[in-house]
């Protein structure tokens, strides 16, 4: 039986606070996410001063998830709201002032956020291969991973190593398959858990955004966590973004929560450039065979109900989740699942989006 999220759940409830309750009861676990035994969650404290605290805590409840069976890997990131901004874990170049005008890279043409409702219905799939998709037609193209809680992305971009810095200042990106790419997560001690409050947070993407060198870039793709949180909000609000794009399965339940990320762009007055539909079509690397596994059309039919464009279906493909796997994303080779992302990239580029 695959472990499952409920199942995580009950292990955490079993995790005592110093204060009384449990990490459940006093509803500090958020983002949980069960993909295939690898588990990922955030505990939110309630203010900075407890966060720091609860580093026992965390180390105690990653202890406990491991254990249930089925499961193979499990992070946990502590992090809290309010506090007084504290040195950045980024130490490339320090903390930079809060800025108050919307932030945009010099050299940079447009900024187009990737987000998704839900985890999992591949939001850095689609982000790392349209990117490798628009460079193949030409485009200038930056990629940059502000999934704090779960960087998959220089994974599926081949990348790693900590980007240099030699002025300490300007931090110089990584560049892959034509793509110029940065990390929140290349920046962090892989080994080391970070507690990140709501201002670090700000002033980790700020340096993202300010002190990394993109060059001249058409477009600047930002990954997105999964849901509605901390980043989202921040990016939304002091980034100048030209748009967002929803990556959402067929599923009804992904759609669900698809709304809810379109409802938030919207709040926050960042246009939704458009929907995607990921995992639409299932073709059988053995036999070719073509099915619609989570059901067909729900993503168009949402758009059309909600009156955003509609940018297209991407199959479901063993050769995609492997391309990711192995850094070199499925949009760099031919045939029918990087055709699928050259249109997709057609269509942006032809919409003035790319
Ligand atoms: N079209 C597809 N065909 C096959 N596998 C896919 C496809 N899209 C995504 N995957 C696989 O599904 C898994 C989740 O994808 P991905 O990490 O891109 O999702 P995500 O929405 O960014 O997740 P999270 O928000 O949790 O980071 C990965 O293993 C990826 O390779």
């Amino acid at each position: 039986m695959p472990v499952s999220r409920d199942d995580v759940l009950r292990a955490l409830a079993r995790v005592g606070l110093p204060d009384g309750g449990d990490l459940v009861s006093r509803d500090m676990i958020r983002a949980l996410s069960v993909e295939e035994g690898a588990v990922r969650f955030v505990i939110e404290a309630p203010d900075a001063g407890q966060a720091a605290r609860m580093e026992p805590v965390r180390a105690a409840a990653v202890q406990i998830v491991e254990e249930v069976p089925g499961v193979g890997s499990v992070s946990a990131v502590l992090t809290a709201h309010g506090g007084a901004p504290k040195a950045p874990s980024l130490k490339v170049g320090g903390h930079p002032k809060p800025q108050a005008g919307p932030l945009k890279p010099v050299g940079v043409d447009r900024i187009l956020a990737v987000g998704s409702g839900k985890g999992g219905v591949g939001k850095s799939t689609v982000s790392t291969n349209l990117a490798v998709a628009l460079a193949k037609q030409g485009r200038r193209v930056g990629l940059l991973d502000a999934d704090i809680y779960g960087p998959s992305l220089p994974r599926m971009m081949g990348v790693s190593g900590r980007p240099a810095s030699p002025d300490g200042k300007i931090i110089e990106p990584l560049h892959a398959h034509g793509v110029t790419v940065m990390s929140i997560g290349l920046m962090v001690d892989p080994a080391k858990a970070v507690v990140w409050r709501g201002p670090m947070l700000m002033g980790a993407l700020q340096q993202m955004l300010g002190q990394v060198a993109w060059g001249e870039l058409d477009v600047l793709i930002v990954d997105l966590p999964p849901g509605t949180g901390d980043v989202q909000l921040t990016l939304c609000q002091k980034t100048e973004l030209t748009g967002a794009l929803v990556v959402s399965t067929p599923q009804d339940v992904a759609l669900l929560d698809a709304r809810k990320a379109i409802d938030m762009f919207a709040t926050l007055k960042t246009p939704v450039l458009g929907l995607i539909e990921n995992m639409s079509l299932y073709i059988c690397p053995e036999c070719g065979h073509e099915a619609h596994l989570f059901g067909h059309g729900g993503v168009r039919a949402e758009a059309e109900r909600l009156g955003v464009p509609f940018l297209g279906e991407l199959p479901l493909h063993l050769d995609v989740r492997i391309a990711g796997d192995d850094g070199v994303p499925v949009a760099l080779g031919e045939g029918p699942l990087a055709d699928a992302y050259a249109a997709l990239a057609r269509g942006l580029v032809a919409g003035g989006m790319a």
